[in-house]
């Protein structure tokens, strides 16, 4: 879906976060603005050393996005011209770190984080191999700061001070491989990486890449519980690059331009627990019943899709790198005070019984605003009929997760 203008979507109702919010959270006085204005959305980066030309082709989505967004964009504009050169100055003041940043999603995302003139300074940490990446990116004459960080004895200085941590470390999968196949290795990952992000940057946005997601991000919120400093707003399961697959195959599809298309992907980040609604793609369009069962199961299935034609070399990580750039744009505004900030996440959620799950939420400086309770009350017969069956093994990920932090912290007290 498009991080967007709520008056461009028809989101429906919307759940307030449920009362669980904010327990043990340690707040963090806002720092001010980066003084971005409201128009100015997303990946203009290459723009961002000198100036940044509001045209219409500065944003992830692609050149333009929905006429409609951007129309809605107008009335807060107030005199900018829009038509031609405002020159418009976003000024960089957001710290980011990325934990994995030497690997095959962790340096083309690195990359595009350092295109945003949001980002004052970019933290790239990993066992292995980092110094050479962030010697690199440092020479781009882009605004953020470059500073590399490798091993456990520079992890706690990598986070000093972040807003936002993005974590892509941990291993990825072969063919042959599911997700879960990931789990005994990057569970530990992640545990201990967030233990480290609970210690030195405890009110930072963190967004999970690594998989088995449905269950690291469960793996991530015990973590912040045990040490106090969870705030559930401010976890989340990164789950854009099934949006940004769906937009695609629907377009494709239907034979609609890219820009325009809006695929809400609901659930979870693995197989069936992947559900795009595509009854309520926008621009309104019929999707026949084949269609529809043709889409899902390839969005579905595109991971595996990658994870076969790379034969052995990876998985997604391109595609991922450029999803996981439009989600940290777009919490970065949501920072900044973009009041209209939109983005499918998997977080902790009362939308249905499973207390992690993906839906659209509203984003705000301090992290989740709201869930799309649309998403869930407002679906076709077949939707409802797949949410049913994804439920069960969304659930198992999510106890899997908990039960991992639980029998680790039984074993380390023996
Ligand atoms: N959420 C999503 O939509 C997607 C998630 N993924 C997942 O992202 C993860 C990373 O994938 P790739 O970048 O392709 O793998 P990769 O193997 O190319 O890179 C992983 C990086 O993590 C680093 N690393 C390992 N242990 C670490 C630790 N303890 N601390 C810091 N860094 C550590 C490695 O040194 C390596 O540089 C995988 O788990 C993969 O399944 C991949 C695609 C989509
Ligand atoms: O499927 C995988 O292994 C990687 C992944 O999460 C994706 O491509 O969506």
């Amino acid at each position: 879906m498009a991080s967007t203008s709520s008056s461009a979507l028809s989101i429906g109702s919307v759940a307030s976060y449920g009362s669980q919010i904010g327990l043990g959270t340690k707040a963090k006085p806002f720092h001010g603005s980066c003084s971005t204005p409201k128009l100015f959305m997303g990946f203009s980066g290459l723009k961002g050393a000198s100036s940044v030309n509001c045209e219409r082709n500065t944003s992830f989505l692609g050149n333009g996005r929905n006429a409609k967004v951007w129309e809605s964009f107008k009335p807060k504009l107030g005199r900018v011209d829009l038509s031609t050169k405002s020159q418009l100055h976003p000024q960089a003041c957001f710290k980011v770190a990325v934990l994995g940043a030497a690997g095959g999603i962790g340096q083309p995302l690195s990359l595009l984080i350092k295109m945003s003139p949001l980002v004052s300074a970019l933290h790239l940490y990993d066992i292995a191999n980092v110094k050479g990446v962030a010697a690199d990116l440092s020479h781009c004459n882009t605004p953020a700061q470059v500073l590399g960080f490798t091993g456990e004895s520079e992890l706690a200085n990598s986070l000093k001070g972040v807003d936002l941590v993005v974590i892509p470390a941990g291993i990825p999968r072969k063919p042959g491989m599911t997700g879960d196949d990931l789990f005994n290795v990057n569970a530990s990952i992640v545990k201990s990486l967030v233990e480290a992000v609970a210690d030195n940057a405890p009110d930072a946005f963190i967004h999970i890449i690594s998989n088995p997601v449905n269950s690291t991000v469960p793996i991530a919120a015990e973590v912040l519980k045990q040490k106090g400093v969870y705030d559930p707003k401010k976890l989340f399961g990164v789950t854009t690059l099934d949006v940004v697959r769906a937009n695609t195959f629907v377009a494709q599809k239907k034979n609609l331009r890219l820009m325009d298309v809006d695929v809400p992907v609901i659930g979870g980040h693995s197989g069936i627990t992947i559900l795009p609604l595509l009854s309520r793609t926008q621009p309104l369009v019929l999707i026949n019943n084949k269609e529809t069962e043709e889409l899902t199961a390839r969005i579905q299935n595109a991971g595996t899709e990658v994870v076969e034609a790379k034969a052995g070399a990876g998985s997604a990580t391109l595609s991922m790198a450029y999803a996981a750039a439009r989600f940290v744009e777009s919490s970065l505004r949501a920072l900044d005070g973009d009041g209209d900030v939109y983005e499918c996440a998997y977080v902790q959620s009362d939308l249905t019984e499973i207390p992690f799950f993906a839906s659209r939420v509203k984003i705000g400086r301090k992290g989740v605003q709201a869930l799309m309770a649309s998403d869930v009350l407002e679906m076709s017969d077949y939707e409802s009929e797949k949410l049913a069956a994804l439920k069960p093994e969304l659930m198992a990920s999510i106890e899997k997760g908990v039960a991992f932090v639980h029998e680790q912290t039984a074993a380390a007290s023996v």
